[in-house]
């Protein structure tokens, strides 16, 4: 069994795809702790928040606002990483661990679930050994029955690298295109790390190899640096937001300060 499988099938409390669903469709809910949609509804879109430091510019979305105490709950709390640093990290390091999941907002805009969530993988070229439940949902797609989709390298040139290929669409990528657009002035690392952070296959599975280019390698520690505080490192705490906040509201100050567009 891949270990991103077994990972999955220990932790009862992710994310899990139905087993009973044929094509690597239907995602349902997590169990136990995280049984609660993401919580966007209840912790981010409440009416009384005040010193909104990421708000909606135009776009198809309500107006909203995501206050500095919001995002502290939802993405230091339940859904993010424990400081458990090792060794010296960037200060922007941290950012992108307030920042990483804060593309699921795509969950507000009527998004599917499986279009938002679960983990990444290249289309247009054969599903490799490591993306999870890769042998019991994907025999009805499609791409799989066809010549041009189904080989290790499908319709990608050897090396091309991973900025050519063509994810599975999720919170990553929408979060990276946030990020571009709205010009963060974040090194490129924390836009990749940002970008790949659920392609377990890649950074924890070592599958992918044959798409990777040599930026992607010097990029991969830097991915699997900050997977030690993405899934199943979550604090059940509830973080000290007063004591935090001073500190987070200062990384968005220098690297992503005023109104964002979405
Ligand atoms: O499969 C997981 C899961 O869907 C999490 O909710 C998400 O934050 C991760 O990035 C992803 O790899
Ligand atoms: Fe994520």
């Amino acid at each position: 069994m891949p270990s991103r499988q077994r990972r999955a099938s220990e932790r009862p409390t992710q994310t899990r795809v139905s087993p009973s669903s044929a094509a690597g469709g239907q995602v349902l809910p997590p169990r136990g702790r995280m049984q609660r949609p993401i919580g966007w509804k209840g912790a981010v879109v409440g009416p009384g928040l005040q010193q909104p430091c990421l708000g909606w510019g135009a776009g198809p979305g309500p107006p909203l606002a995501l206050s500095p105490a919001s995002l502290l709950i939802l993405c230091l709390g339940p859904c993010s990483p424990q400081p458990t640093l090792s060794i010296p990290l960037p200060d922007w390091f941290h950012l992108v661990g307030l920042l990483h999941d804060l593309g699921k907002v795509l969950a507000l805009f009527g998004e599917p679930q499986w279009a938002v969530v679960g983990d990444t993988f290249p289309v247009g070229c054969r599903p490799q050994a490591s993306v999870v439940f890769r042998d019991s949902t994907f025999q009805d797609n499609p791409d799989l029955q066809d010549p041009r989709y189904s080989t290790e390298l499908g319709m990608y040139q050897p090396h091309c690298g991973l900025n050519r290929v063509l994810m599975s669409w999720g919170h990553d990528e929408y979060m990276y295109q946030v990020m571009k657009f709205n010009k963060f002035s974040l090194p490129p690392e924390a836009f990749y790390m940002i970008r790949f952070h659920s392609f377990y296959p890649w950074h924890t599975g070592s599958d992918y190899q044959q798409l990777c280019s040599q930026q992607d390698l010097a990029m991969l520690p830097w991915v699997q640096e900050f997977n030690k505080f993405d899934l199943y490192t979550k604090c059940p705490d509830l973080p000290d937001v007063d004591k935090l906040r001073p500190y987070y509201q200062g990384l968005i100050d220098k690297y992503c300060p005023g109104i964002l567009s979405w």
